[in-house]
């Protein structure tokens, strides 16, 4: 039995999958949230124990609400007066021409609520732990799969990750005050892959609870993708296929998947060969396809541009720093910040940079081309591994933001990024090679003067160090061809004894003053 006590735990705005007080009441409540006292109709807290039988998504069942919200798959960047579309519950990654596709939301539908009240509704769920609003990503479930059950939903509370303030790096290297880490990687599997995977595993349990043929959901993968699908697979019960490059990506990335239980494939090929071979299997079984050209990623990845806003009380920044290699998620960036102006939360979007590794660098070529005529690239190899990518699906969603924000593209050659890693490293983060490559985008773009000392800047970290130790050892053994690595900090091999230590301590404490 549930108990009853359970739906006067939360006040009806906190756990109800519809908007509830109306947009006049919400400066109101914004004001009682910020001063930290409990809204008034909040009873005193006890200390309730759940029965045997009873969950968080059972109390989620019983609060749940009928609401007028949905979103569909359009031709991305299509006319508006054509009508093709499709449910969302269709098992479809193309437009009948070919193109990409878009998740559109009714947004007449999210138009009926003041930016006001969405701001105070998202900060009402952040921290909380009520299924499913206790994610970062579902906290924002009215702008992501608004018709999906809660039950069906697949989440591990990803997001909500910390916008860490880089104080002593923005000073000492940048000579910046306002310079902020949105530290996207220290996640459930390690990356930003989460935000986006538990939208599109969420939508498979519901389609195979439907009875839908799929039989597993697969992905080409430089490490992350495959790390995202394979545990949010796992955690659902859902048969997992991977289609990895052969030696191309870390060992703690390769052990990701292989640890979850999917099926792992490794392929005598680069990533864009198995992206070509995935798309191929993916037609002819019914195995769906979980790497962004699949748009329901991108709505969850959106929600870390919302969640940066909300970060700053939904001030704007000036700058966002994106690392780009299928391209997927400059374009997710940037729909989350359309969507907040359009629906009134901010007036502003902030400028976007897409920062490329130069051994893998197709969209800046065709950025410094003046967006003439794409061509795909070779990628060759980089340090910035997940982003080795040559012929990315996303090349039109990227191009279409970057258009619409004045955006920028930097590269970045591998001893850059990897210095730039290094010096944050340094300064106390412990951050992946393609955040480097985000700074170095930032270093080049601060010694123009195009980045103003006082700018307030967020670059995006997609994965955790951890998974690039290989690269970071190698790096500070100055065992790298060609490379100086100026800032390699190796450990000194001394001899235990109490004299030996001295001399050197003493040396080293000289060196320092
Ligand atoms: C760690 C990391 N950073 C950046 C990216 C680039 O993201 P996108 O492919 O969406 O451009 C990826 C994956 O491609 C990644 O795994
Ligand atoms: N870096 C990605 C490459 C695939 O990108 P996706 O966003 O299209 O899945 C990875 O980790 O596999």
């Amino acid at each position: 039995m549930i108990s009853s006590s359970l739906f006067h735990r939360y006040p009806s705005s906190f756990v109800s999958n519809q908007p509830q007080c109306p947009p006049h009441h919400t400066l109101h409540t914004r004001k009682i949230l910020n001063n930290h006292s409990p809204p008034a109709s909040t009873p005193t807290p006890t200390h309730h124990r759940r029965e045997k039988d009873e969950n968080i998504r059972d109390e989620a069942r019983l609060n749940s609400k009928s609401h007028n919200f949905s979103a569909k798959y359009v031709p991305f960047n299509g006319d508006p007066s054509e009508k093709e579309s499709y449910s969302l519950d269709e098992i479809i990654y193309r437009s009948s021409s070919g193109g990409l596709l878009d998740v559109e939301h009714d947004m007449s539908m999210l138009k009926q609520f003041s930016g006001e009240y969405w701001k105070a509704l998202f900060d009402s769920r952040v921290g909380k732990t009520t299924w499913p609003y206790g994610s970062g990503v579902w906290s924002k479930k009215e702008w992501v799969l608004p018709e999906i059950d809660d039950d069906d939903i697949v989440s591990a509370f990803e997001g909500n990750s910390n916008l860490f303030w880089a104080e002593r790096f923005g000073k000492k290297f940048l000579g910046m005050n306002d310079l902020w880490v949105k530290h996207c990687g220290i996640s459930h599997t390690g990356s930003f892959k989460d935000l986006g995977m538990t939208v599109l595993v969420s939508q498979v349990n519901r389609l195979r609870k439907m009875n839908r043929p799929v039989v597993g959901v697969g992905c080409a993968s430089t490490g992350d993708t495959s790390a995202a699908l394979s545990a949010y697979c796992a955690a659902a019960g859902i048969p997992a296929i991977v289609f990895l490059p052969a030696d191309k990506i870390s060992m703690a990335q390769l052990v990701q998947p292989i640890a979850n239980g999917a099926f792992v494939l490794s392929l005598d090929t680069d990533f864009d060969g198995c992206m070509k071979l995935i798309r191929e299997v993916t037609a002819e079984l019914p195995i769906y396809l979980a790497n962004s050209l699949n748009s329901l990623r991108l709505e969850g990845q959106k929600t870390a541009a919302i969640e940066i806003l909300q970060q700053f009380d939904w001030e704007v920044p000036d700058w966002v720093i994106v690392p780009g290699g299928n391209l997927g998620n400059i374009y997710a960036f940037y729909k989350g910040f359309k969507m907040c102006r359009e629906l009134g939360l901010v007036d502003s979007i902030p400028r976007l940079v897409c920062a490329q590794a130069a051994n893998a660098n197709p969209l800046y070529l065709h950025y410094k081309s003046g967006w003439d005529e794409f061509k795909p690239v070779k990628a060759n190899a980089t340090f910035a591994s997940a982003i080795q990518i040559g012929d990315p699906v996303s090349i039109d969603r990227a191009v279409y933001a970057l258009k619409n924000c004045n955006g920028i593209v930097v590269e970045a050659s591998e001893e850059e990024l990897m210095d730039a890693m290094a010096q944050a490293d340094s300064t106390g983060m412990f951050i992946c090679p393609h955040t480097g490559v985000a700074l170095t985008a930032l270093n080049k773009l601060r010694a123009k003067g195009v980045i103003k000392p006082t700018d307030r800047t967020v670059v995006v970290s997609t994965a955790h160090g951890l998974k690039f130790t290989q690269a970071k050892i190698d790096y500070h053994s100055n065992d790298i061809k060609d490379m100086a690595c100026q800032f390699a900090n190796p450990p000194v091999t001394v001899r235990a004894e109490f004299g030996a230590v001295m001399d050197l301590l003493m040396k080293h404490l000289n060196k320092g003053s």
